[in-house]
């Protein structure tokens, strides 16, 4: 792969920023350090990887996370007794971190990042472009977003999504896991040797017409009229209004071959697909469903409770998708992918979102007190993502649509118990 990547590579290396550090962050930044390091002839050796700044006790002394990541090579905080590779350096001025970056993983808890890109707006290379790792939606008063979507957008640049069953502490362990990578090359991208890439999706506009969240694609998008140079197809089938500047040809392509080359490990195998809003929401909502397998494991109803669960929230994932992105999603996404039904289970036999939901109904707390007293600082996504979720089905009068998702929120806001559950979703 190698020799066929330097073949059509340029003359420059692409320079790689994870913007994150928490406990996915600091593991995927060393993956792809491990890999930058094995292909100079494509990438920069060096990652940058932006923490968020603060105080640490290492050896008896307050230091700063940063200065202890670089000293020595471990996240004391959020991936302890990990060594890092010394080739990805700790950098806590984002600005300084992204500077020149061709690529961009986003990879932090979905409540900083609105923050966080509009501190980079301007800061990046136009033709950069971004892989989200973020497990969560995006639901303002227009409707429901995901972050590939809304950092593309916000930022001008194309953004493909990293999502499946992928405990962070077992990869970090280098114990075998999968994964898919979201990536539909834009056409002034794929161009460059489109033998390297799938038959885009884009190449098929959405003709869906059932999505109450997405404005139709209009008659002129539905027309096989070719794009302009700087144009793309947004996750959705759309003509996106964000205008891309193109990967300078001095750089190798940023195309399949590249993400993959930049994400495989020997324990970490990658499947690059094409369905970037699939693999977005079944990230984010698995993770509801995981509090709800936590709700009924920690109430003690066994294994049979727990699969109905996952057979239930499977099918509102799916109904979700596509009732909201339309004939863009497929299927086969959630039920074929680690991304999909393999991300769900994991999640609910061992993510922290299940773990503190079980805990909270054995203690008879909240799940936010048991993320507080026992995760040192790492935030769960499922509790906000419910939230978001529900707020967006209400607007609608959608809720009784999706029985398990509302129970959820319910739950948590004290309004159904979990003795609730089997008759709320009995119609399912
Ligand atoms: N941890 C896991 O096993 C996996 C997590 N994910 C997803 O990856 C994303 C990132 O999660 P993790 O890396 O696990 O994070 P985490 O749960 O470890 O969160 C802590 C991170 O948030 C940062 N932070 C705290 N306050 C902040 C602020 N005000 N502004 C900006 N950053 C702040 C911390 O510095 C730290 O890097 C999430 O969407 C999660 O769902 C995906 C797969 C696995
Ligand atoms: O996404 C995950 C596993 O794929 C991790 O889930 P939690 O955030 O619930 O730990």
């Amino acid at each position: 792969m190698a020799g066929l990547l330097s073949a059509n590579g340029g003359s420059k290396k692409h320079k790689v920023t994870v913007v994150g550090s928490g406990n996915w962050g600091s593991t995927i930044s060393k993956i792809i350090a491990e890999n930058t390091k094995e292909h100079p002839d494509l990438f920069e050796e060096d990652v940058q990887m932006w923490v968020y700044e603060e105080e640490v006790t290492y050896e008896d002394k307050t230091q700063k996370l940063t200065t202890v990541i670089n000293t020595h090579h471990e996240n004391i905080k959020y991936l302890p007794n990990i060594k890092l590779p010394t080739n990805l350096i700790a950098n806590p001025s984002l600005e300084d971190a992204v500077s020149e970056s061709t690529i961009l993983i986003f990879n932090l808890p979905h409540q900083f990042i609105h923050r966080i890109c509009g501190q980079l707006k301007g800061k990046i290379v136009p033709y950069a472009r971004g892989i989200s790792c973020i497990k969560g939606v995006n639901v303002t008063d227009e409707g429901v977003s995901l972050f590939s979507e809304w950092i593309g957008e916000g930022l001008g640049i194309y953004c493909g999504a990293l999502s499946g069953a992928n405990i962070a502490s077992e990869i970090a362990a280098e114990k075998w896991s999968e994964t898919t990578v979201a990536y539909d090359p834009p056409p002034m991208d794929s161009s460059r040797n489109p033998s390297r890439n799938p038959t885009p999706r884009s190449a098929t506009p959405n003709r869906s017409n059932n999505s109450n969240n997405s404005p139709r694609a209009s008659a002129d998008e539905l027309s096989i009229t070719p794009l302009a140079d700087t144009q793309h197809r947004d996750v959705r089938g759309r003509i996106s209004k964000t205008r891309l500047t193109p990967v300078p040809p001095e750089y190798p392509p940023l195309d399949h071959d590249t993400f993959k080359t930049l994400f495989h490990r020997p324990y970490f195998h990658v499947r690059m697909v094409s369905d970037v809003a699939g693999v977005s929401l079944g990230g984010a909502l698995k993770n509801i469903v995981a509090l709800a397998a936590g709700f009924v494991d920690g109430r003690g109803w066994g294994d049979n409770a727990k699969a109905a669960i996952m057979r239930v929230g499977l099918l509102e994932m799916v109904k979700f998708g596509h009732e909201f992105f339309g004939e863009t999603i497929s299927t086969g996404t959630f039920t074929e992918e680690s991304a999909g039904v393999a991300d769900l289970i994991t999640s609910c036999s061992g993510g922290r979102n299940f773990r503190c939901a079980k805990k909270a109904v054995e203690k008879g707390i909240s799940v936010q007190e048991v993320e507080q007293a026992e995760l040192n600082g790492q935030k769960l996504q499922g509790t906000s993502t419910a939230v978001e979720v529900n707020s967006f089905l209400k607007r609608r009068g959608l809720e009784q649509e999706y029985p398990l998702f509302t129970a959820v929120y319910n739950i948590l806001e004290g309004r159904n118990s979990v003795d609730d559950i089997p008759n709320l979703v009995a119609r399912t």
